[in-house]
Formats: C-alpha cells, structure tokens, sequence
C-alpha cells in the first residue's frame, strides 16, 4: 500500500513535469548522443523518458558506429554500454580530443567492473565500518585454469561450501551471468576456469539493489537464493547452475517479509559507500547488489557491481543530467 502511494506520487510529479510550461524550462538543449545494444536501447529509452528528457531540453540522439564520432553530435554527452577493444579505442580517443564533452562513463573505468575480481577490489580496500554497519565482501579466490586443482586450492584457502562459482569475465555477454552453485569440494572439478569461487552468505533470500547515478542512491529489493542450511549441505553434492534469480521480474518491494530480512541497509551507510566507489572507481553510472547476513543487523557483504544496469535507472539518468545542467527537475530525489 506504501508503495502503491509513492509511486501515485511519482507519477504524478512526473506528469507535472511534463505539463510545465516551456518558458519556465532552461532554454540550452543538451544533446545526448547514445551507443547502446538494441536491447539496452528499448529498455532504457522508453518513449516515457524521450519525452520526459524532451520536456527539459534534453535531446537523445543515436550514435552510427560506422561513421566516425568526431562528424556527428555535436554532443553534450555519450552515453554508452558497449563492449569490445575496438569501441573502447575510438571512446578513448574521442575523450582525448573532445574534452568538452561529457562521456558517461570513461571506459577505463567501466573495465574494472568486467574482472568480478577486480570489481569488488575497492570495496574490500575500503574496510568500511561505522556505526551504521560493516561492508565486506565475501571471501572468494580466482581460478584463472586447470579444473582439477580446484579442490585442493579451495581447502588451501579454507573457503567453506558451498561455494558460488562465477564467471571472472562480466562483460554482460550471457555466459559471463551463468551461475554455479557448488555444495562439495570434489564437484568442483567439474566447473570450466577462468572463474571466481566466492563464498555463499546466507542473507534470508532477499538482496538490496543499490542504483548509484551521479549523486543520487535508489535501493530496491529483489529476491535471491534462499538460505543454505548445514543440513542441506551434509544432504547433497554436486555443482548446480542457477538462472537470474534476482532479476527485474523478481521484485521483493512489496513482499511480505521477515522485517529483519526486508529492513533496508542504512542510508548514511549506503550514502558513504556509495560516494567512496564513486570516487575510486571513476563511475557515474552502477549499481551494486548488497547482501545483509542473516541472523545479523549490520553487517553487510556487496556481491556484485554492474555498469548502467536495467530500467531502473532511467529516470535517474534523465535526474543526472537536470542536476549537471541545473534544470528544473521534478523528479529528482537530491
Ligand atoms: N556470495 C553470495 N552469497 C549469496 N548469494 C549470492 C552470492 N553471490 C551471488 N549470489 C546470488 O546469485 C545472484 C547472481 O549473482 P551476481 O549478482 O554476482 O551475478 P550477475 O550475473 O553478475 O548478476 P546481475 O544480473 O546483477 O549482473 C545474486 O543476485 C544472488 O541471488
Ligand atoms: O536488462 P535488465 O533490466 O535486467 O538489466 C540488467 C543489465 O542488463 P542491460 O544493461 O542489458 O539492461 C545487466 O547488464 P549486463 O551485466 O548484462 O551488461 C546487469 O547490469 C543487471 O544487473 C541488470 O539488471 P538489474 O540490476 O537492473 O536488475
Ligand atoms: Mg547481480
Ligand atoms: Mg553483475
């Protein structure tokens, strides 16, 4: 029922927007220039946000990635979500000669979050810990080749099972999310390096989704991976793969939930970590999946990091960009 108001609110401070007289919008058009999937685009750009974005001078404009960057705009901003070296070249490049524009976000940065090691690096340097909670990561280690050492460099480590075993590449392609699941040691073998073994945390099934643009935080909740129990483990073998458990579909907002499990991360907690990973990772544009332990009130493990993840994020985009060019902006939660 709470969220059925706000988001009646939000709607309607949207439609306010839309209906704001023109003269009391600014007059500068800021040019958005995009090089996204088709499948980013028509999630992200819904006719919603063109014409929001529109109503405060923001125009969206797709980038030809057979014509040089240079001959079009021009731009006021790149807003991209491409991999590959040859595209990460032409956006470095660009930047280089282009300083004047605004390129969301620097693709040096945005590789750090393609290594699920390197990823999660700066949360674990932070050691943030405060009255408010604590932030790790969980314990994990890189299994760069040879499945058959596996066993052996897991008990070395003295990780305890099970084990979640993950792709060390996350460049969105759909092998970088297929998921593993590993209940005993001598099942490992069975996984294909280069991977990350990381320790399960028990967290109650339900994880925090902690959008992060420019300055403004969005944490919603999201279903995950029930509870492993020591029973279940001394009950079963093998290594299980596991679909998107936690994506869009499974929203947990409005579930009816244990409110140990369902209590939102504190903000001053969320606010300070994601102000630190704004700075050491150079991003404007990320979300970060938390976890809160179960059976615990503060302490916290991020499992992953995502460039300028799904819809959630569109009309924070539009809200990023009113700020950075001082519009008026209804929507803006900072
Ligand atoms: N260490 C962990 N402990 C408990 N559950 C975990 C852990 N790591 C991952 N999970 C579960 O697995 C899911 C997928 O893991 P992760 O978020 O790392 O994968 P991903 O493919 O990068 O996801 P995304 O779609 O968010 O990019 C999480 O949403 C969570 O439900
Ligand atoms: O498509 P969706 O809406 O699920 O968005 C997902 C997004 O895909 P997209 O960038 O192609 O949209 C993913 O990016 P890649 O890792 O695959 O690059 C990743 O960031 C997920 O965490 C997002 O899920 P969310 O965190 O928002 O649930
Ligand atoms: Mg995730
Ligand atoms: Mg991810």
């Amino acid at each position: 029922m709470r969220m059925m108001k706000e988001e009646i609110e939000e709607q309607t401070r949207e439609e306010e927007l839309l209906s704001f007289p023109q003269t009391q919008q600014q007059s500068k058009l800021v040019v958005v220039g995009y090089a996204l999937t088709s499948k980013k685009t028509k999630s992200f750009l819904q006719p919603k946000l063109e014409g929001l974005a529109r109503n405060k001078g923001i125009l969206f404009v797709a980038i030809d990635q057979n014509r040089p960057l240079s001959d079009q705009g021009p731009f006021d901003i790149v807003l991209h979500k491409l991999t590959g070296k040859e595209w990460r070249q032409i956006l470095e490049e660009y930047r280089q000669t282009h300083p004047e524009v605004t390129v969301l976000d620097p693709p040096y940065a945005i590789q750090h979050l393609h290594n699920r090691q390197s990823m999660l690096q700066c949360v674990a340097d932070m050691n943030l810990s405060n009255s408010y909670g604590k932030v790790d990561v969980p314990r994990q280690l890189v299994i760069e080749r040879d499945a058959s050492s596996i066993p052996d460099v897991v008990l070395k480590a003295g990780l305890t099972l099970p084990l979640v075993a993950k792709p060390l590449v996350a460049d969105g392609s759909a092998k970088s999310h297929e998921l593993s699941l590993a209940y005993d040691q001598y099942s490992l073998k069975k996984l294909e390096p280069p991977l990350v073994l990381q320790e399960f945390v028990n967290h109650g099934g339900v994880l925090f989704k902690v959008y992060i643009v420019g300055e403004a935080i969005k944490v919603v909740r999201r279903f995950s991976l029930p509870d492993v129990t020591k029973q279940d483990l001394s009950r079963s073998a093998g290594v299980f793969r596991f679909p998107r458990v936690s994506c869009a579909a499974a929203s947990a907002d409005d579930a009816d939930l244990d409110p140990c499990v369902a209590e939102l991360p504190p903000r001053p907690l969320l606010e300070r970590l994601a102000k630190e990973l704004r700075r050491q990772l150079g991003l404007r544009l990320f979300n970060l999946d938390i976890i809160r332990e179960h059976g615990t009130r503060d302490q916290f493990y991020v499992i992953d990091i995502n460039y300028f993840p799904g819809k959630a994020c569109c009309r924070w985009v539009s809200c990023l960009l009113g700020c950075k060019y001082q519009m008026t902006c209804g929507v803006c939660p900072c």
